[in-house]
């Protein structure tokens, strides 16, 4: 077998273990954070594992993932730290007076957007559900919870008789002329106004803000001629990336 020394070792394994697929980052430093990979299942991690001094998970999705992601860390003698959400974290507050019930990956994209910026900020992750989280100072206000993309999508289809969809995801924002492109653009339409609106709340409170933009659904948006809104690959990875 081979034996690697410790300094061989990456410094950590960050696992972000969400509602439609496991997106992981195998880091050193901060930079690392732009290579991130996605998959199915904990197992295909096992050759990251073996590469790195330790994991660190959070998890919103099957408790079942977490814990084999816990035994193939012990077979494979990893350390391995399953981060939740707490009621006060680096200082900053959770809003939720359960804080347990907060999912970790909000808890965590409000570490990272905590650390981008000292501004006023709402921080978007347009996932399996999209989630908009306020953070003023150091005081998470609270935010709000809407089906991601493709819930909407799949919702229309599983509740109406003559709504049809197709697989496609838009990349800009037009009109549609088929049921199918209909209901796309809908649907990016509503995830664009979720981002729209956390910014019109921003501006009529607060002189200067930003909002931070995470998650698979980014990409689609075309809001990127927003000086104001910036877009980040994974936010939930750089939260943990903090608590290493
Ligand atoms: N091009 C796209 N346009 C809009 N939404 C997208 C696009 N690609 C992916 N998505 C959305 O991103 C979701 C997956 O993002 P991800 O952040 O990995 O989810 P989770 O963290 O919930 O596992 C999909 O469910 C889909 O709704
Ligand atoms: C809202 C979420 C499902 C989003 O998870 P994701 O879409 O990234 O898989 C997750 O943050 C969650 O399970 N939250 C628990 C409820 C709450 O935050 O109030
Ligand atoms: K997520």
């Amino acid at each position: 077998m081979e034996v690697r020394l410790v300094s061989d070792l990456f410094k950590a394994l960050l696992v972000d273990i969400g509602n439609s697929q496991i997106k992981y980052a195998r880091v050193n430093d901060m930079s690392d954070l732009t290579d991130i990979k996605c998959c199915q299942h904990p197992e295909e991690l096992t050759a990251y594992i073996s590469s790195v001094n330790q994991v660190l998970v959070s998890s919103v999705g099957h408790v079942t993932q977490v814990e084999e992601l816990q035994c193939l860390c012990e077979r494979l003698n990893k350390s391995c730290k399953v981060i939740n959400t707490e009621a006060a974290t680096l200082g900053i507050k959770c809003a939720y007076e359960k804080y347990q019930t907060l999912g970790v990956d909000r808890w965590l994209v409000i570490l990272a957007a905590r650390e981008i910026t000292q501004l006023p900020v709402a921080v978007i992750d347009l996932g399996t559900a999209n989630t908009c989280d306020i953070v003023i100072n150091n005081q998470h206000l609270g935010g709000w919870i809407a089906p991601g993309f493709s819930l909407m999508r799949e919702s229309l289809l599983s509740n109406t008789q003559k709504v049809f969809v197709d697989t496609n995801m838009p990349v800009n924002l037009e009109i549609g002329n088929t049921t199918e492109n209909c209901v796309n653009y809908g649907c990016l339409a509503s995830q664009t106004g979720f981002v729209v609106m956390a910014e019109k709340y921003l501006k009529n409170k607060y002189d200067d803000y930003f909002v931070l933009v995470t998650g698979g659904g980014q990409n689609s948006l075309s809001l990127q001629d927003n000086k104001k809104i910036l877009f980040f690959p994974n936010l939930v990875l750089r939260g943990l990336f903090r608590l290493i």
